[in-house]
C-alpha cells in the first residue's frame, strides 16, 4: 500500500508516552496533552501507550469509526495490564460470536425490563447508605462513601453478596485491581502492576467460590434463577442443555461488571453533587422536580421505574456532568489487520486510542463547552450522533448505563430532598485515570429544612 503510517513518535521501548500522559492525567491536563499533540501532529498521529504502538484518533468520525467498524478488522483487545487483570475471558477481550454471546447473556439481565424489579431493593439500599452515614453528620467524605454505596449495590446485584465479612474482603482487592489497570507493565515486586495481578488472582478465586455455592444451592432449588447475575448466568442453557457461558466466563465477566460500574458510577455521583453546591440555580430546579415526586408518596414509600422517568431535568444534569467529567476518559481498540483512516495506514496489531473529552468539549459541537448547562439537553435531537460518548457507543457501548441511571437517580432525590451541602475543599481534581475531587470532595452538610 502507497498510504503513510501516521505522523508522531513511538518513544522508548516499553515506556513510549505512557509517563507523559499518566502524569497528564494525574495533573488533570490530559485533555491539554492531546491538543499539544494535535497541534503538533495533527488530527491522526502515532504514540507508543502502555506497551504497544497506537495511533490517536478524535472527533464525531473518529468516534463512530471505533464504535462501529467490524470487529473483525478492529477488535477490543486490551493493553497488556488490562488483559492479564481482567482475564482472556472477559468482554474487554472478546470480539465476533464469543463477545455476543457473552453479551447477550449479560443484557438480558441489565436491561430496563429486568432492572425495573431491583429498583425498591436499591432505593433501600441507597436510604440505608443515607442513615448510616450522612445522618447526624457534620461533614462528609463524598467519594470514599459513594464508592461505598455503589459497591454494594453493584455487589448484591451481581453477586447476591449482601453486608459481611466476604464483601469487604472483595473491595480491598477490587480497589488494587483497578490500580494496576493503567500501569506501566512491568511486573517487579513492589510495582503498582504486580500488585493489580496478585489481586486480581486473589479476586477471581473469592468470586469462583461463590459461583460455586451458588450453583449448589440452585441444585437444591433454594436460589431463584432472578435474583442475581450469577444465578442469573448459571441458570442460561442453550436448546442442548449446555450451560451458555463456562464457569471461567461466569467468573471473569462479574467481576468485570463489578470494576467496570461501581467506580464510575461513584464518580458520577461525586461530581453531581460538587455541581450541585457551584450552581445554586441548577440545584434549586432539580430540587423542585424531586420535591413534586416526593410530595407525591407516603413517608417511607420506595421510588418506583414510574418515578424515575419523571427525573427529566435531573437526568440532564446528570449528562452535562458526564460530558464535562466524563469518568472514562477513553479506551483502547486493536487492529486485526491493515486499516485506513483519514488517508493513513494504520498497522495490524497496533492500538487505537479514542477519548471522551475530545468531542465533548469541542465548541462546535457543544457550544461554550466550559459552561455548565443542562438545557442544552432539552431537545435530544440537538447532540449530533457519536458525539456524546460518556458510555461509548456501538455494540460496545456499556451495558451497565441503566443500573448507573437508576443508582445515580435514586441517590440525587433522597440527598436534594433530605440535605443541603457546600463543599470544603477547592474545586480542583485530578484523574487517576477516572477523575478525583480534592481529598475526595470533603462536604459540610446539613439537614434541609422543608419549607
Ligand atoms: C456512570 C457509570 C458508567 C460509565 C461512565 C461507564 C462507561 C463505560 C464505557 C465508556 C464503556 C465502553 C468502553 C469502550 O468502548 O471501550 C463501558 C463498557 C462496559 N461497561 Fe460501563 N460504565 C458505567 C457503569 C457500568 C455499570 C454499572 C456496569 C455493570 C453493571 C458496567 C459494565 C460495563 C461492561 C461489562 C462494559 C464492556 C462492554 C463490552 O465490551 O461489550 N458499566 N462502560
Amino acid at each position: 500500500t502507497s498510504k503513510r503510517i501516521p505522523p508522531g513518535s513511538l518513544g522508548i521501548p516499553l515506556i513510549g508516552q505512557s509517563l507523559g500522559f499518566l502524569r497528564a492525567l494525574h495533573t488533570n491536563t490530559a485533555e491539554k496533552w492531546l491538543e499539544d499533540r494535535i497541534r503538533k501532529y495533527g488530527p491522526v498521529s502515532k504514540l507508543s501507550i502502555l506497551g504497544k504502538p497506537t495511533v490517536f484518533i478524535y472527533g464525531q468520525a473518529a468516534n463512530k469509526f471505533v464504535f462501529h467498524s467490524d470487529s473483525s478488522i478492529l477488535a477490543n483487545q486490551q493493553p497488556e495490564p488490562f488483559a492479564k487483570i481482567m482475564g482472556d475471558r472477559s468482554l474487554l477481550e472478546l470480539s465476533g460470536p464469543d463477545h455476543k454471546r457473552i453479551r447477550e447473556a449479560i443484557v438480558l439481565f441489565l436491561k430496563p425490563e429486568s432492572l425495573k424489579k431491583f429498583v425498591g431493593k436499591m432505593d433501600e439500599q441507597v436510604r440505608k447508605h443515607i442513615e448510616i452515614y450522612w445522618k447526624g453528620k457534620q461533614t462528609v467524605t463524598v467519594l470514599p462513601m459513594m464508592k461505598i454505596m455503589t459497591f454494594n449495590i453493584i455487589c448484591s446485584l451481581l453477586f447476591g453478596l449482601e453486608q459481611g465479612k466476604q464483601r469487604d474482603q472483595f473491595l480491598s482487592s477490587f480497589e488494587e485491581m483497578l490500580k494496576g489497570l493503567w500501569a506501566l507493565p512491568i511486573n517487579l515486586p513492589f510495582t503498582q502492576y504486580n500488585r493489580g495481578l496478585r489481586e486480581s488472582v486473589r479476586a477471581r478465586d473469592l468470586v469462583k467460590e461463590l459461583v460455586q455455592e451458588k450453583r449448589v444451592l440452585l441444585e437444591k432449588n433454594g436460589a431463584s434463577p432472578h435474583q442475581d447475575l450469577i444465578a442469573f448466568l448459571l441458570s442460561m442453557h442453550d436448546e442442548d442443555g449446555k450451560q451458555v457461558l463456562t464457569e471461567k466466563e461466569i467468573v471473569q465477566n462479574v467481576v468485570l461488571g463489578l470494576l467496570g460500574g461501581y467506580e464510575t458510577s461513584a464518580i458520577t455521583i461525586t461530581f453531581i453533587i460538587r455541581q450541585l453546591a457551584n450552581e445554586p440555580t441548577v440545584c434549586a430546579a432539580v430540587l423542585q422536580e424531586q420535591q413534586e415526586i416526593a410530595k407525591s408518596k407516603a413517608s417511607g414509600e420506595s421510588l418506583t421505574w414510574e418515578d424515575l422517568n419523571k427525573m427529566k431535568y435531573t437526568w440532564r444534569v446528570v449528562m452535562e456532568v458526564m460530558r464535562i467529567f466524563p469518568p472514562v476518559f477513553g479506551a483502547f481498540r486493536t487492529t486485526l489487520t491493515d486499516i485506513e483512516f483519514d488517508g493513513y495506514l494504520i498497522p495490524k496489531g497496533w492500538q487505537i486510542f479514542w477519548a471522551a473529552p475530545m468531542t465533548h468539549m469541542d465548541s462546535s459541537i457543544f457550544p461554550e463547552p466550559s459552561k455548565f448547562n443542562p438545557n442544552r439537553f432539552e431537545k435530544q435531537a440537538s447532540v449530533p450522533p457519536h458525539c456524546l460518548v460518556p458510555f461509548g457507543g456501538g455494540p460496545r457501548m456499556c451495558p451497565g448505563n441503566e443500573l448507573a441511571r437508576i443508582e445515580t437517580l435514586i441517590t440525587i432525590h433522597h440527598l436534594v430532598t433530605q440535605y443541603e451541602w457546600k463543599l470544603c475543599a477547592d474545586n480542583h481534581f485530578s484523574r487517576d485515570p477516572m477523575p478525583h475531587p480534592t481529598q475526595g470532595l470533603p462536604i459540610k452538610v446539613w439537614p434541609r429544612e422543608l419549607a
